[in-house]
C-alpha cells in the first residue's frame, strides 16, 4: 500500500468495495466529512478503476482519529467494518522529506519526535505555557514568514472548511493563531518549524494545531458557519424527492445521433399511456408535440412558462422542462434532449425532472454524452435502466467542395447557419440580391410562433422561399426539409469572446439535413469557407464527449433556509454566498446564475418585494443585454411591489418593420409581452391582470414579425461591424460581382475538392 508524504497526516486509499458507501458512513471513533472543497476544486477520482464523486481523504494520525477531510491526493485504505462504519487500516508513516538544514543528527531526531507528536498535546502545551521561550532573531524572521505563508495558504484555507472555518473568516483565525503562537512558542517546536521553512510541510504541521486552537477559541463562529454550510447542502439530490424514491421507476434511455427516431419512439409510448407528460427543451417543441399529439387524436394540454392551454378531458400534457410537476403521478414521462442536463445555465431543470418525476416509465432521449451519468443516477435512485440505441435514418455526407466563399452557390433546400443576428441578415440580403432565391430566417430572438411560421414557409415547396438562414436556434426541435447545412462560420461569440462552436453543437446542427420524411435521400453539410472544412470534419468525426457533471440549482425553499443564516444581505449577495458555500456531490455543478444576479441587482432598489418575489422575478425570461426589456421588468416589479395591478404600458405597433431598428423593436416588444405572460403565470392572485391583452398583442406582433421578415431587405444597422465587403472577382472570363464574406484574403486550397467526401454514420 502506498502512502502520501506524511508527518502528522496519513493518507488513505479507498478500497474498491466501499467506495459508494464512503460518503454516507462515519467513523465511530471520529467523524467523516463529506464534500468540503469549493465546488470548482471538487474532482472525480479514479480509485482502483472506480470513478467516485469525491476527492480522497486524509486524516490525522492521532489515536482518536478525530479529523477526516478532503485533500487533493489519493492514498491509503479504508475498509468496511460491519455496520459500524469505516475503519482505517494499514497505515504507515513516511520519512520526513525535508532536509534538516545542516543540523546535527541529535537535534534532527528531536525534530522528528516533534513531527510525530500528537498535535493536540502540542496545542495544549502551547496554550498552558505562561510565556514565550526565547528565540533567535533569524528564527523569528523565519517564523514570521512561515505564518505569513500559512495565512495566505489556499491549501490551509480549503482544509479549514472541514472544521467549519469559512474562507472569509480564515484570515482572521490565522492572524489570531499567529498571535497566540508567538506569545507562547517553545524552542523545540520553533526549531522544528524553522528547519522546515515556509513550505507546505510547515503548513501541514501547523494545521492540526491551528484546528485545535480554533475549536477552543471560535466555537460560535464555527457553529454559525456550520449552520450556514448545512443549509447550503446540495449533496445527495436524489433524496430530495422521497415520493419518486418510493417508486420503482423504469428509465428508458433512447440513445443516438440526431434524426434517428429517438423522440418519435418515446412519443409512441407517451401516446399509448393512460396519463403522460412530455418535457421539452423549447416552447417551440412543446407546441409541436401538442399539435402533433392532438392531431393524432390523443387529447393533450400545453404548459409552458407563458401559456397554459388546457384541453378538456386530456390526460396528457406537453410542457417545457422547467414547468414539469414533480407532484403529479404519470404512467409515462418523456424527457427530451436529456444531454441538456449538462447545460451550464438550464441543466438543473433536466436533473430535477429526471430525479423527481413520479412516473412508472420515463423515456429520456438524447445523445450518449450523459449516458454514464444517467446510469449512475439510476444506481443511486434504485431505478431500472434500459438502454436503446439508434442510428441515423439517412446518411450525412460532407461536401468537400465548400462554397469557396461564394454565397451565389447556395441552392434550393439549403440552410445557411450563422451565429449572430447581424450575420443572418447580411447573408439573407446577399443571397436575395445576388440570386433568385428567397430566404426565411430563424433565430433565437424570434417568438416561437414566428419561427414556426418561417419553418412552414421554408418546408412548403410551392413558394419562392426555398432557402433558410438560421442561427443555432435551428439545432433543436424543428422538423425542416433541409437538403444541405452550410456553416457560414464555425466560431461564435460566447458572451465573452469568439470561440469555436463546440463539436456537439456542430453535430446537432449538421444533423438537421436530410431528415426522415424530407424529400432528400441524404443529408449534406459543408462550409462557406474552405478553411473551415477541416474543423467541420473533425467535429463530425469526434465521438460524443462524456459529461462528468450535470447541473443543479437550489429550490426556493433551500435559498430561504440559507437566507435565515445570513440576514440583512441582498438577494445577489445571498446567491453569491450560497455559491461559495454550497456542498455538491462530484457528479453535479451549480448552474451559473450571473444573469439572475444581474436582475437581482437591478431589483435591489425596489422596496417591498419578499424574498420569494425576488426569486420569481429573477427567473423571468428576459434578455439581460436588452436595456428596454430590463426596464420593463423593473417597471413590472415596481408596480407589483406597490400592490398595483401591473400594467403592460406598451403601444401596439400598427405595421410591419421597415428597417432593422423597427424589427429589433418588434422583437423586444414581443419579449416583453412574453415576460408579462410568464410573470402572470408565476405569481398567484390577480397581480398581472392583463394576460389576455398581452397574449393578443404577442400574437399580433408575431404576425408582424413574420411579415417583416418576408420583406426584410435591409442591412442590419444596429450592429454594423463592417465585416462585409464587396469584391470584384474574375469568374469564367466574366467580371462578376460577388459577396465575399470574410476579410481573409489568403486562403489556400488545401483539398482535392473533387475527390473528398466524408460519410458520417
Ligand atoms: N418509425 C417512424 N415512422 C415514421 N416517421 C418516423 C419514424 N421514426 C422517426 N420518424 C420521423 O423522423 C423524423 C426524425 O425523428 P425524431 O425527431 O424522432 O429524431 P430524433 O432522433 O429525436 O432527432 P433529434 O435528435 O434531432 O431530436 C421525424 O420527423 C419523425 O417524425
Ligand atoms: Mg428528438
Amino acid at each position: 500500500m502506498a502512502i502520501g508524504p506524511a508527518r502528522n497526516l496519513f493518507y488513505l486509499y479507498l478500497s474498491k468495495n466501499n467506495v459508494s458507501k464512503l460518503r454516507f458512513l462515519s467513523v465511530s471513533s471520529g467523524f467523516l466529512h463529506t464534500h468540503f472543497a469549493e465546488p470548482k476544486k471538487i474532482q472525480n477520482f479514479d480509485v482502483y478503476g472506480h470513478r467516485i464523486p469525491t476527492t480522497p481523504l486524509w486524516c490525522n494520525q492521532w489515536k482518536r482519529l478525530n479529523l477526516f477531510h478532503f485533500y487533493g491526493h489519493p492514498f491509503s485504505t479504508v475498509v468496511e467494518n460491519g455496520d459500524n462504519g469505516l475503519e482505517v487500516c494499514d497505515l504507515d508513516v513516511e520519512e520526513n522529506e525535508c532536509g534538516d538544514g545542516g543540523l546535527g543528527s541529535e537535534k534532527r531526531l528531536n525534530f522528528v519526535q516533534i513531527a510525530s507528536r500528537d498535535p493536540v498535546e502540542i496545542y495544549r502545551e502551547l496554550r498552558d505555557a505562561t510565556k514565550c521561550e526565547k528565540q533567535t532573531r533569524p528564527d523569528w524572521d523565519t517564523l514570521i514568514e512561515i505564518f505569513r505563508c500559512f495565512a495566505q495558504s489556499g491549501w490551509a484555507s480549503n482544509q479549514a472548511l472541514a472544521v467549519y472555518i469559512g474562507a472569509s473568516f480564515f484570515p482572521t483565525a490565522a492572524q489570531k493563531f499567529r498571535n497566540f503562537f508567538f506569545k507562547k512558542c517553545k524552542v523545540d517546536v520553533v526549531k522544528y518549524l524553522v528547519s522546515l521553512g515556509p513550505c507546505i510541510e510547515a503548513e501541514k504541521f501547523l494545521f492540526p494545531i491551528f484546528v485545535e486552537f480554533c475549536l477552543e477559541e471560535f466555537p460560535d463562529e464555527i457553529k454559525n458557519f456550520r449552520k450556514m454550510v448545512e443549509s447550503a447542502d446540495l449533496t445527495k439530490p436524489h433524496t430530495w424527492f422521497p415520493f419518486a424514491r418510493a417508486m420503482k421507476r423504469k428509465i428508458i434511455y433512447h440513445c443516438g445521433p440526431t434524426n434517428s427516431g429517438k423522440t418519435y419512439n418515446a412519443l409512441q409510448s407517451f401516446m399509448e399511456a393512460k396519463k403522460g407528460i412530455y418535457c421539452s427543451p423549447l416552447r417551440l417543441l412543446a407546441m409541436e408535440v401538442f399539435d402533433k399529439v392532438n392531431g393524432l387524436g390523443v387529447y393533450c394540454s400545453l404548459l409552458t412558462g407563458q401559456e397554459k392551454k388546457h384541453v378538456p378531458f386530456s390526460n396528457h400534457v406537453a410542457c417545457t422542462v422547467e414547468m414539469v410537476s414533480t407532484d403529479e403521478m404519470y404512467d409515462v414521462a418523456v424527457i427530451d434532449e436529456i444531454q441538456m442536463m449538462a447545460d451550464t445555465h438550464r441543466g438543473y431543470a433536466w436533473t430535477r425532472a429526471l430525479l423527481g418525476l413520479k412516473a412508472d416509465e420515463i423515456h429520456v432521449c438524447g445523445d450518449p454524452s450523459v449516458l454514464n451519468i444517467v446510469r449512475k443516477v439510476c444506481s443511486e435512485t434504485g431505478d431500472e435502466l434500459v438502454e436503446q440505441y439508434y442510428e441515423r435514418f439517412k446518411p450525412l455526407v460532407v461536401e468537400a467542395k465548400t462554397l469557396l466563399g461564394d454565397l451565389t452557390k447556395v441552392r434550393s433546400g439549403d440552410c445557411v447557419v450563422a451565429f449572430s443576428r447581424r450575420e443572418i441578415f447580411e447573408v439573407k440580403l446577399a443571397i436575395e440580391k445576388h440570386s433568385n432565391h428567397r430566404c426565411c430566417v430563424i433565430y433565437g430572438a424570434l417568438p416561437p410562433e414566428t419561427r414556426r411560421q418561417q419553418a412552414t414557409l421554408f418546408n412548403d415547396p410551392n413558394n419562392e422561399f426555398d432557402v433558410l438562414v438560421a442561427s443555432d436556434a435551428v439545432g433543436m426541435g424543428l422538423n425542416l426539409n433541409i437538403r444541405r447545412i452550410i456553416f457560414y462560420t464555425l466560431s461564435k461569440y460566447n458572451g465573452d469572446r469568439i470561440v469555436p462552436v463546440p463539436a456537439s453543437q456542430v453535430k446537432q446542427i449538421a444533423g438537421r439535413a436530410g431528415r426522415r420524411g424530407s424529400r432528400y435521400p441524404e443529408g449534406l453539410t459543408t462550409t462557406l469557407q474552405l478553411e473551415d472544412l477541416d474543423y467541420l470534419i473533425e467535429c463530425l468525426k469526434k465521438p460524443f464527449e462524456e459529461v462528468n457533471k450535470v447541473g443543479l440549482f437550489p429550490f426556493y425553499e433551500q435559498v430561504e433556509l440559507f437566507a435565515g443564516q445570513i440576514p440583512n444581505s441582498t438577494f445577489a449577495e445571498l446567491l453569491d454566498r450560497f455559491g461559495e458555500n454550497c456542498r455538491l456531490d462530484g457528479s453535479y455543478f451549480l448552474c451559473q446564475y450571473n444573469h439572475i444576479k444581474k436582475i437581482a441587482n437591478m431589483l435591489e432598489k425596489v422596496q417591498g418585494l419578499s424574498l420569494e418575489d425576488r426569486f420569481n422575478f429573477c427567473f423571468a425570461p428576459v434578455n439581460i443585454r436588452d436595456p428596454k426589456a430590463m426596464y420593463h421588468l423593473l417597471k413590472f416589479a415596481s408596480s407589483y411591489a406597490q400592490a398595483l395591478p401591473v400594467n403592460i404600458a406598451m403601444g401596439m405597433p400598427n405595421c410591419s418593420a421597415r428597417n432593422d431598428s423597427e424589427l429589433l423593436d418588434l422583437e423586444t416588444k414581443h419579449q416583453v409581452l412574453s415576460m408579462y405572460m410568464w410573470l402572470s403565470n408565476h405569481f398567484e392572485g390577480d397581480k398581472f391582470p392583463y394576460f389576455k391583452k398581452a397574449e393578443a398583442m404577442a400574437t399580433g406582433i408575431a404576425e408582424l414579425l413574420g411579415e417583416s421578415l418576408a420583406n426584410a431587405r435591409w442591412k442590419p444597422e444596429s450592429r454594423n461591424a463592417g465585416k462585409q465587403q464587396k469584391v470584384v472577382k474574375k469568374d469564367q472570363g466574366e467580371t462578376k460581382e460577388q459577396l465575399c464574406v470574410s476579410t481573409s484574403s489568403h486562403r489556400r486550397l488545401q483539398h482535392d475538392t473533387a475527390s473528398l467526401a466524408l460519410r458520417v454514420p
